[in-house]
């Protein structure tokens, strides 16, 4: 169980605001911290891992103290167990793929380091260098070396972000097999709602450092925003421009429906999107 209750004061675009967050995490629980840049996800992502110091509060992992301003408690960062994966990878560029791993444990053991290499498919690339690795395979080692050190908890700061979409779903698919084989409590920040939607039993929506909507990922996007009669969840294939409209092709279960956007700007090819209708009058046919 992951206890939070901080506050910090940030220099945002607009000025001072203040970050203030009260968040419980379950053990085993996938969460998303999503939201605007700039509203605080990395910062608190960076507090939990002990790079950053609260102005005030308490945060407690699994029953440990990692910090309490009251108390002067402030553990360092390589005494909290928590692996961190970044968007920019952040590998060793002069160590090969199996250098950086042996480096990021505490006791390097070889055969564990290419065990985990195995976990996320690159044992064959343990001899190569990081600027020989597509960036797929970067951020597989980055995630390899997060999970060294035997984390209870894995910090994931838009790690997928920098990379295109059919890579980006293929390693969606193994973080979410990695925070299950590894038994993970797992605090991804990302702005991909397909990403969230995939990924997260809970989204915690955060604007101008405060959490504004909390939930399952359906309730949060969807139920309260959209009051349509029928309602259906599709991934949007292509968009194209037909005079002075956009029209998406969007893939809902086995069919593909064209839809005219209201809103060009919001919606992008890859998106996961609700398609629904106010005033539906359905015909219903016997097959
Ligand atoms: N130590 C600090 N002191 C003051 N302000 C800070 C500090 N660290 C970050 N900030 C500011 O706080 C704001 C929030 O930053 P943060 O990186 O947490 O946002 P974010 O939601 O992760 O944004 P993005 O999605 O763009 O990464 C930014 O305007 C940043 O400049």
């Amino acid at each position: 169980m992951i206890r939070i209750n901080i506050e910090k004061e940030l220099l945002g675009d607009g000025g001072r605001f203040s970050l203030r967050l009260d968040l419980h995490i379950k053990k085993g629980e996938f969460v998303t911290l999503f939201g605007r840049s700039g509203s605080g996800k990395t910062t608190v992502l960076r507090m939990i891992s002990g790079l950053e110091k609260p102005d005030r509060g308490k945060i407690e992992i699994d029953g440990k103290v990692y910090f309490d301003s009251e108390k002067g408690i402030d553990l360092p960062p390589q005494k909290r167990n928590i692996g961190f994966v970044f968007q920019n990878y952040a590998l060793f560029p002069n160590m090969t793929v199996l250098e950086n791993i042996l480096f990021a444990m505490d006791r390097p053991d070889r055969e564990k380091a290419i065990e985990l290499l195995k976990t996320v498919h690159l044992e064959d690339l343990k001899d190569r260098y990081p600027d020989t690795l597509s960036g797929g395979q970067q951020q597989r080692v980055a995630v390899a070396r997060a999970l060294a050190r035997e984390p209870s908890i894995l910090l994931l700061d838009e790690p997928l972000s920098a990379l295109d979409f059919s890579i980006r779903e293929k390693l969606q698919e193994e973080i979410k097999r990695i925070h299950r084989v590894f038994n993970l409590t797992t605090i991804l920040v990302s702005h991909d709602k397909t990403e969230v939607f995939k990924l997260s039993d809970r989204v915690v929506w955060i604007e101008k450092g405060r959490i504004i909507k909390e939930g399952s990922p359906r309730k949060v996007f969807i139920e309260k925003n959209i009051s349509g009669k029928f309602s259906f969840i599709g991934n949007v294939l292509q968009i194209k421009k037909a005079d002075t409209i956009y029209i998406a092709t969007i893939e809902i279960g086995d069919n593909l429906v064209e839809v005219v956007l209201s809103d060009r700007d919001e919606i992008s090819v890859g998106d996961k999107v609700i398609v629904s209708s106010k005033a539906f009058n359905p015909v219903v046919k016997k097959l």
